[in-house]
């Protein structure tokens, strides 16, 4: 019977990386879909400049919408202090499962929180479920029309302070054009476009960073 995508993801995992590295398991889905097959991750090269914002904002709390196979998941949290915590929001019970294994694999699960469902849902119930009062960084990549209402939904929430950074995928390629709209003109958020490539291609796609300024 044929496997998934997914599935086969997280078999060039644990055929290639090393148990408890991070890195490895980048390295080892980057090789998969450059060589192999095409996958959804943020890839490589806005990987990059996902890592460099990380690091600049050394975040306590991070909320990642939108797992996949958890390459960001794994990525972003192999960059964060000790006691930081990333909680990350996927739709399909099947790209959960794969990720949480992978997830495993590098060794990052206690610092990980994968709650599968809607983000729509599950925005307004953060707080009261994992005690989080606001997120330090957000990094938008579930689908590209539930950006922009779940940007609403979480200032509405209050889990936004002054100098919350959001950092959103695609805004490009598949595009996200009501949310760039709402976020470049809001005089509540300072955004900053960060020009790239669609993972593993030469199509152009790119990152908007957008502080929040309360
Ligand atoms: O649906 C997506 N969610 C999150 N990230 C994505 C992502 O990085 C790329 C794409 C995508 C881009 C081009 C294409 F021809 C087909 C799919 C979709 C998503
Ligand atoms: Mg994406």
């Amino acid at each position: 019977t044929q496997t998934t995508r997914p599935q086969r993801i997280l078999a060039a995992v644990q055929k290639n990386a090393t148990r408890g590295d991070p890195r490895s398991v980048v390295k080892a889905i980057d090789q998969f879909c450059r060589h192999k097959e095409w996958a959804m991750n943020v890839g490589d090269e806005k990987g990059c400049i996902l890592d460099s914002v990380v690091t600049e904002v050394n975040p306590a709390t991070v909320l990642e919408l939108g797992t996949y196979c958890g390459y960001s998941t794994v990525r972003i949290a192999s960059l964060l202090p000790s006691h930081a915590k990333l909680i990350t929001l996927e739709f399909d019970p099947g790209n959960a499962a794969i990720a949480r294994q992978v997830i495993a694999w590098a060794g990052l699960a206690d610092k990980i929180q994968l709650v599968e469902g809607a983000s729509g849902d599950w925005i307004p119930k953060l707080k009261e479920k994992f005690g989080i009062e606001t997120f330090d960084l957000v990094f938008l990549d579930h689908w590209k029309d539930r950006y922009l209402p779940d940007t609403k939904l979480m200032e509405e929430c209050g889990l936004l302070r002054k100098g919350s950074i959001l950092l959103a995928d695609n805004v490009i390629c598949p595009g996200t054009p009501d949310y760039l709209e709402y976020i470049r003109n809001s005089p509540r958020y300072k955004s900053q476009y960060f020009k790239s490539h669609l993972e593993y291609t030469k199509a152009e796609d790119g990152l908007e960073k957008s502080v929040f300024l309360g």
